[in-house]
């Protein structure tokens, strides 16, 4: 043991300098000052805002599209500008109030959650314990009591679910008289394409009023985005000229989110710093895209029961054992199952609850499952092959508990040989 002094004296944490000037510009939270390749989004969001300046009653606009596109960024930059611009009025009062309602999946949740923003710091109520209606009148009295115009963002407004009566009380709590002296515009975001489909139509009508869309990004928008972000996050010179085209065109293949580059990047340049390199290059960005790849695949993995994880290693094993058969048909892949399953005694399930298992797994984004239509004689049926790459599908696998009931080692030697990884 060492003595007290000397423990004290040990520094364990040191500031690092080099590679970042300011790695938090590559967070998730930040907020660019600039928005690169959303030109056409942009103008078209403050047309649709234009009635607040206006001080006509707000519209109520829906944005969509998949994940790191810009949804957040831009209703964050335009409602910045937006209160900002409005203290030029002297009869204009603004105010925004932002919702992710990941965490909120119910009418009930949303409701507390706003009374509480709108309140904060004072006046907090607790989550439980009060009637629905008693919570929706605390809110109407306190959009009454701030006034203006209030515009309300749910991002994430699917994970309400079929509990959406708040979304067709906001947008109506003036015309229904509930509140007088404020004017309500909700500005709901969503990356689930199916979710317009599922409301009522009430509800459809009046918060879907103006829409949105967000295509995904192209590796050249891409390019910009990471560029303008880089200049900020790293020191001069440390970037090699490879490493962003290379990021980029990894998101664009992927998504095309933006989210997703900025992560390879901020991985890319943690890598080079852990091993004290003087420059972030190529090499780094291929593993910190295996990195990420693998971290993704064990989060979704973690919910998969065992059946899951023996349903992707018997993917793995059929395509290690024969690449040139890949994509595989559902009876290979599960022959191959029931071989693994009965040599780590268990019972295999049936048929139907495997092709769920192979369908999830599709779903997760680690297999790529396609349809085939073989006419009259052939019929319908899915191809699957692995959509992750082989280091990140087999290490992913390595640290389940499977690992120690079957030989995974050979597996990893065997898909070296093939060349598989
Ligand atoms: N056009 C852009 N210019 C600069 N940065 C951008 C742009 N688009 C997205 N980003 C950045 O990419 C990241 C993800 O963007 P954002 O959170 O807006 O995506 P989103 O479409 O709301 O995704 P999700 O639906 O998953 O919330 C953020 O760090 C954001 O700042």
């Amino acid at each position: 043991m060492y003595p007290f002094f000397h423990w004290v004296s040990m520094v364990l944490f040191e500031r690092s300098e080099e590679i970042f000037q300011d790695e938090n510009v590559l967070h998730d939270d930040y907020q660019p000052q600039s928005l690169e390749e959303r030109d056409e989004e942009v103008e078209r969001f403050t047309a649709y805002l234009q009635p607040v300046i206006n001080g006509s009653q707000p519209r109520h606009i829906f944005l969509y599209g998949k994940t790191g596109v810009g949804k957040t960024a831009v209703t964050k930059y335009l409602l910045q500008h937006l209160e900002q611009d409005a203290t030029q009025y002297d009869d204009l009062q603004v105010q925004s109030v932002y919702l992710n309602c990941e965490d909120l999946t119910s009418s009930y949740r949303v409701a507390v959650s706003l009374v509480n923003d709108l309140r904060a710091p004072d006046n907090q109520i607790s989550r439980t314990g009060y009637p629905l209606n008693a919570v929706y009148d605390m809110l109407w009295e306190k959009l009454d009591e701030i006034g203006g115009t209030i515009l309300i963002v749910l991002d994430e407004v699917d994970y309400i679910g079929d509990d959406d009566s708040i979304l067709y009380q906001l947008p109506r709590a003036r015309s229904n008289g509930k509140i007088e002296n404020a004017r309500i515009g909700i500005i709901g975001i969503s990356n689930d394409f199916k979710f317009r489909e599922k409301l009522d139509p009430h509800v459809e009508d009046t918060l879907c009023e103006r829409e949105l869309h967000f295509p995904p990004y192209d590796a050249e928008d891409l390019r910009n985005i990471l560029q303008k972000r880089a200049e900020l996050a790293f020191d001069d010179n440390v970037l090699n000229g490879d490493v962003i085209p290379l990021c980029a065109a990894f998101a664009a293949q992927d998504k095309g989110s933006a989210r997703q580059g900025l992560d390879l990047l901020l991985e890319a340049g943690d890598l080079a710093r852990r091993r004290s390199d003087q420059q972030v290059t190529e090499p780094h960005v291929r593993e910190a895209k295996q990195l990420l790849e693998k971290q993704r695949i064990e989060e979704s993995m973690k919910e998969l029961t065992s059946h899951g994880h023996l349903t992707l290693l018997a993917m793995v094993s059929s395509t290690v054992s024969d690449p040139s058969s890949v994509p595989l048909q559902k009876r290979t892949i599960y022959e191959k199952y029931c071989d693994l399953v009965h040599a780590t005694d268990r019972d295999p399930l049936g048929g139907r609850a495997f092709h769920n298992h192979l369908a999830e797994l599709s779903m997760l984004g680690i297999l790529d499952r396609r349809k085939r239509n073989e006419g009259r004689g052939g019929g319908i049926y899915y191809e699957y092959k692995i959509d992750v790459s082989m280091e990140a599908a087999i290490s992913t696998l390595e640290h389940l508990h499977l690992s120690t009931e079957l030989n995974l080692e050979s597996l990893r030697e065997d898909a070296k040989k093939q060349e598989l990884m």
